[in-house]
């Protein structure tokens, strides 16, 4: 089994990423995709949170509004720390359940670990290499402002819910620039999977994740975090 981890800021271009590796045949554990999952109608965690952010965050039809809460959880440190003790112990637990699962069918896989808050939850897993989309947070700003039609202080809200480019920078083992033409991209990708197949991993004894900060405060961020 190889366990590459994908992380980066909002709108850094993993799925983008993870799509390519699919189709080169890695198995891709998403942690946003899971995230959806356990909020469905019905499920624990779902009632957990409307007990704790009221009957607000809920669409007519009973399902999670998903602006509803984003718009409370971003724009507030306590909120957001809340909203992450409710939902992140069952993603770690159903991300293990998909591990182990799938080592039983394939136990050469290669997996491929879409997590976004890898450097800010310091996640305890075991990974060949780390690898970091990486584009500066204006350029992340732009794309969630004309992709996903936020607003500039929604898209400023989230980047600001995470932590600097640089700080997640010194978890790579690979930095994926992705302000380049996603060709690009995608070429950079098929070579390292190459590389991954051959069992040749670019992890550093250099990189040590457990040294690496969890935050700088805001105010102390550049204007290219
Ligand atoms: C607040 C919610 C409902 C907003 O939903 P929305 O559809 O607008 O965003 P979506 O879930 O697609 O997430 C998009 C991106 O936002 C960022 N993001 C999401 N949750 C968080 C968080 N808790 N902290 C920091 N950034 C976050 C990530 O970069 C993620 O890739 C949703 O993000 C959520 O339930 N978050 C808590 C679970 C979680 O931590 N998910 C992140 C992966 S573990
Ligand atoms: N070289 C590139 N590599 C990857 N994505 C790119 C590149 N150039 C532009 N993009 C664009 O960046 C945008 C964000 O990409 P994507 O949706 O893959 O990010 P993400 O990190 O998965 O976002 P989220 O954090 O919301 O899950 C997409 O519109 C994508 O087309």
């Amino acid at each position: 089994m190889t366990t590459i981890a994908l992380t980066g800021g909002i709108a850094s271009g993993k799925t983008t990423i993870s799509n390519r590796l699919r189709e080169l045949g890695a198995v891709i554990i998403d942690a946003d995709e899971i995230a959806r999952e356990i909020v469905q109608p019905g499920k624990r965690v779902l009632r957990e949170i409307v007990d704790r952010f009221g009957q607000e965050i809920l669409n007519d039809d009973g399902t999670l509004n998903r602006k509803a809460l984003a718009d409370i959880v971003f724009n507030d440190d306590d909120e957001l720390r809340a909203l992450n003790d409710l939902t992140h112990p069952e993603i770690r637990r159903i991300t293990r359940e998909r591990i182990e699962t799938t080592l039983i069918d394939d136990p050469d896989a290669i997996f491929v670990h879409d997590i976004p808050l890898l450097a800010e939850n310091r996640s305890n897993y075991d990974y060949d290499e780390i690898w970091v989309a990486d584009a500066p947070a204006e350029v992340r700003r732009e794309r969630l402002m004309e992709d996903r039609g936020m607003s500039a202080e929604e898209a400023q809200a989230r980047i600001d819910a995470q932590v600097s480019d640089e700080e997640r920078r010194m978890i790579a083992d690979v930095v994926i620039d992705t302000t380049r033409p996603i060709s690009d991209t995608i070429e950079h990708i098929d070579e390292m999977f190459v590389r991954l197949r051959l069992g040749d991993f670019a992890a550093s004894d250099e990189v040590s994740y457990d040294t690496a900060p969890i935050t700088v405060p805001k105010e102390e961020r550049t204007s290219e975090d």
